[in-house]
């Protein structure tokens, strides 16, 4: 039984809910809970019911409290981070008038590319929403629907992100962070405000639009009666604004934005994410320049083929995911979904470089060795971006986090660890987006700083692994391909 409060940190991420319930004192981890969630979709097309995000969560949750055998009582706070991106589309009884249109659903790369244009190209998108539009992000969903399926469309009654969509169910207020508006691409990193201009741009009225609140650990509201009843937890307890799943790891990871992309991190999820807080706001095309949830900036490059590409892979294969080497001459880019970074909505995958002599466990690791490399690559840009050279050798000292289920992985480990000749810091807390969560809760349940509170629990923490030395050969192997294939990836048909 817990002595100090407890708060309760959600990841309601792409294939499931992670929830974790945490000893805000100590930050011990006294039972968490999972349930998975279905994506439905082809050509391009990623969609979930957000009513099974809302069941997911009800689940995890009761199994969290059953494994941390707390009483309700003692639970002061709830927090939710979400995949970020995702259209949700409400009546005007909060109900789903669709599916969610998810952040990997690519379907709308026409009305990105249409949306850069009608604004004056990308240059005008960095100086107000601090990204340019890739399919991704938000405006170009919402875009998407307007053409596509105007009834619904005209019938929408309220426009939510994962997140917020949540949150409104805890506490019945229509609230959102910093940090995952700053992905929609109607808000704007400069002014910390929905954009006039680019909502109008895409037809959209700000009253269908949740308020932002000042940062993730704001408190918006309470926990309403029913949300309580459903969950089983005690009515009137802190809700957070919450925030984006990668916003929130970096506060579970204790990260400040004291530096300039002084520790950067590398995500191993569905999505791949490379990013790093800073207090300098960033605007490179190719770089998604986000807010952080407290305000200050989350610069990011993010891929859609991580973890699951190579498990396809090894599925393939008839492999363990583990029983991978070296790809050796063979170079796959495993852009299975398309791809965002670097932006090729309609890439499939490639392989060159077989020989009779390739083994399956070659061509397994040549998967990671793509997923790797694709985000290592967005993690260089990261600091070109910045006005660093990612292969000075002070940055290049600059030690990886490593996060997300993929982290678990020995292979994914060494992989990364060879392609980019860092030092590699697995942090201690398995479940980061939760306690990043969980951090927020515990902010707007008592008023602290949740990076301050992150930092005393010590999840960020970790073993440093040493640099292997870099596969130099691999790596522009991989980077010769995608320049020498990219009119094949970049092909519609
Ligand atoms: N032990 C492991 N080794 C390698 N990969 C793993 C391991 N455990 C989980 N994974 C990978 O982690 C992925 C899920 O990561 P996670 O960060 O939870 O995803 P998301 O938050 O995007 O839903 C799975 O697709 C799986 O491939
Ligand atoms: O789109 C992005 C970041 O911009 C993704 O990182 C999503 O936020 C989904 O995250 P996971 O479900 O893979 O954790």
């Amino acid at each position: 039984m817990a002595a100090s409060p407890v708060v309760i940190g959600v990841d309601s991420s792409t294939q499931s809910t992670k929830v974790l319930v945490v000893d805000a004192g100590t930050g011990v981890v006294l039972g968490s809970g999972r349930a998975g969630h279905v994506v439905t979709g082809e050509q391009g097309a990623r969609e979930t019911d957000p009513e099974a995000w809302w069941d997911a969560l009800r689940a995890s949750t009761g199994e969290a409290l059953r494994a941390a055998a707390v009483t309700p009582d003692a639970v002061v706070g709830i927090a939710v981070a979400g995949q970020q991106h995702g259209l949700v589309v409400l009546d005007g009884a909060g109900r789903p008038l669709r599916p969610a249109l998810l952040w990997n659903d690519t379907r709308s790369a026409p009305q990105a590319a249409a949306l850069t244009d009608a604004l004056g190209g990308p240059a005008e998108w960095l100086a107000r929403a601090g990204s340019v539009p890739v399919a991704s992000m938000t405006a170009t969903k919402w875009q998407w629907l307007r053409e596509n399926e105007p009834a619904v469309a005209a019938r929408t009654a309220a426009v939510r992100l994962p997140h917020d969509f949540l949150t409104e169910r805890l506490a019945g207020v229509a609230a959102t962070d910093p940090g995952d508006a700053s992905g929609t691409c109607w808000y704007s990193t400069r002014t910390g405000g929905y954009d006039p201009e680019l909502l109008d741009l895409v037809g959209l009225d700000a009253d269908l639009l949740p308020t932002v609140a000042r940062n993730g650990a704001s408190r918006v509201g309470s926990l309403t009666t029913a949300a309580a009843a459903f969950l089983g937890l005690r009515p009137g307890i802190a809700v957070a604004a919450g925030t984006g799943d990668n916003m929130a790891a970096a506060v579970g990871l204790g990260l400040g934005a004291a530096g300039l992309l002084d520790h950067p991190v590398i995500s191993l999820g569905t999505s791949g994410t490379a990013f790093a807080s800073t207090r300098v706001r960033p605007a490179a095309p190719g770089i998604a320049g986000f807010a952080a949830a407290d305000n200050t900036y989350l610069p990011l490059g993010c891929t859609m083929n991580c973890t699951l590409a190579v498990d396809k892979v090894a599925a393939l294969l008839r492999l363990d995911r583990d029983d991978a080497l070296p790809g050796g001459e063979t170079v796959m880019l495993p852009y299975l979904d398309g791809e965002r970074s670097p932006d090729l909505p309609h890439a499939a995958g490639l392989i060159t470089g077989l020989r009779h002599a390739t083994s399956p466990q070659q061509l397994l690791g040549a998967a990671y060795e793509g997923a790797a490399f694709t985000l290592l690559r967005a993690l260089d840009e990261l600091f070109t971006a910045a006005g660093l050279d990612p292969r000075d050798t002070a940055v290049r000292e600059r030690p990886l986090r490593l996060i997300g289920g993929g982290a678990k992985g020995r292979v994914w480990i060494e992989t990364i660890r060879r392609l980019s000749g860092r030092p590699v810091v697995l942090p201690a807390g398995e479940e980061l987006v939760a306690t990043g969560a969980a951090a927020l809760a515990a902010g707007a349940a008592s008023g602290d700083d949740p990076v301050r509170v992150a930092i005393g629990w010590g999840a960020g923490q970790g073993a440093e692994l040493p640099p292997l030395e870099r596969d130099i050969a691999a790596w522009d192997r991989m980077e010769s391909t995608l320049g020498r294939a990219s009119g094949l990836l970049a092909d519609r048909s």
